[in-house]
């Protein structure tokens, strides 16, 4: 299997590169915040403990989220690989990660980071805000509180895949185009 992490600040493009990527290496998309919004909309008991943290702009909290994840990865058990996207946010998601991979004979091959400058992602999840419907696009508050949410939590997890010699930085300004042709040089180069 080759799993790869897809990594970045909210509206850094993660879904955006993973429904090319997919297609390009057959990977399944695991996107924790599309199986999140999934179950809210279904109104399924997961939706309903995920909508006070996801409406605020948290991170729902880790056991619950790594629950859920193990779940959608043994949906896929004959799968080429994984396509994380917004999975793990968290060191502690990450060495759930690593346990759960390594259970299962497996590993995480590559992270790799979509890199844009703060200002140019705040414009981009507003513009999203205006026709998604998520919520937690449309308020600058909660933008804000998800970029604190990163900047405390998420961020750190850079180190934790650089010490494993895993971290692959790609710059994440261009056409998608040119941004899914970076990360495939990062995957080639495997
Ligand atoms: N790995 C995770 N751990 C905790 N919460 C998560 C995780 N993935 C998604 N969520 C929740 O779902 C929300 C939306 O996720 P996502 O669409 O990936 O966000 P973004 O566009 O900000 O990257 C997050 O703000 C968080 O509340």
């Amino acid at each position: 299997m080759t799993n790869i992490v897809l990594f970045g600040k909210p509206g850094a493009g993660k879904g955006t590169q993973a429904e090319f990527l997919k297609e390009k290496y057959k990977l399944t998309h695991i996107s924790t915040g599309d199986v999140f919004r999934f179950n809210l909309k279904n109104n399924t008991e997961l939706g309903k403990q995920a909508r006070i943290f996801m409406d605020a702009g948290d991170l729902v909290p880790d056991e619950l989220t790594t629950k859920m994840l193990i779940d959608e990865v043994n949906k896929h058990p004959d799968t080429n690989g994984i396509l994380f996207d917004g999975y793990p946010r968290t060191i502690s998601q990450a060495e759930a990660l690593d346990a759960f991979l390594t259970s299962i004979g497996s590993q995480v091959a590559a992270t790799i980071a979509l890199e844009a400058d703060d200002e140019i992602l705040v414009q981009r999840l507003l513009e999203r805000g205006k026709t998604s419907g998520r919520v937690d696009d449309q308020d600058a508050e909660k933008i804000r509180n998800r970029y604190q949410e990163y900047n405390e939590k998420t961020a750190p997890l850079m180190n934790y895949y650089q010490e494993q010699g895993k971290f692959h930085a790609v710059n994440g300004i261009g056409s998608i185009a040119e941004i899914t042709e970076r990360v495939s040089k990062v995957i080639d180069n495997l």
